[in-house]
C-alpha cells in the first residue's frame, strides 16, 4: 500500500510536470505567433510541422514508446498551438 501512494505520488508529479511544460510550450507559440503577425507570414508551417512529426518518430522509438501514439499526441498539442497563436 505504501509503495501503491508512492507509486501515485510519482505519476502526481509527472503530470504536473508535463502540464508545466505544455504551459511554457503555449507561451512561447503565443510569442512565434506575435513575430508572425509582425512578419506578415502565415501560422501554419507544414514544412516545420513534418520536420516535428520526423522529430517525435525519432525520440519515441528511442524512448521505446509507440510512435502513432506520440503523433497523436502532438496533433492535439500543435492543433491547439496553432489555435492559440490564430487567438492573440
Ligand atoms: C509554433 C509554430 O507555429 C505552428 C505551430 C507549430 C507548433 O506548435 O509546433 C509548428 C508549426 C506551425 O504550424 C511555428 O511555426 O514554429
Amino acid at each position: 500500500m505504501l509503495n501503491l501512494n508512492t507509486l501515485r505520488k510519482e505519476i502526481e508529479d509527472i503530470d504536473k510536470l508535463i502540464i508545466e511544460c505544455l504551459a511554457k510550450r503555449e507561451n512561447i507559440s503565443t510569442k512565434i505567433g506575435e513575430i508572425k503577425r509582425e512578419m506578415g507570414i502565415q501560422i501554419y508551417d507544414s514544412e516545420r510541422e513534418k520536420n516535428l512529426n520526423s522529430y517525435y518518430h525519432e525520440l519515441s522509438l528511442k524512448f521505446n514508446l509507440d510512435p502513432e501514439f506520440i503523433l497523436k499526441i502532438f496533433k492535439l498539442i500543435i492543433k491547439k498551438s496553432r489555435n492559440v497563436q490564430l487567438k492573440n
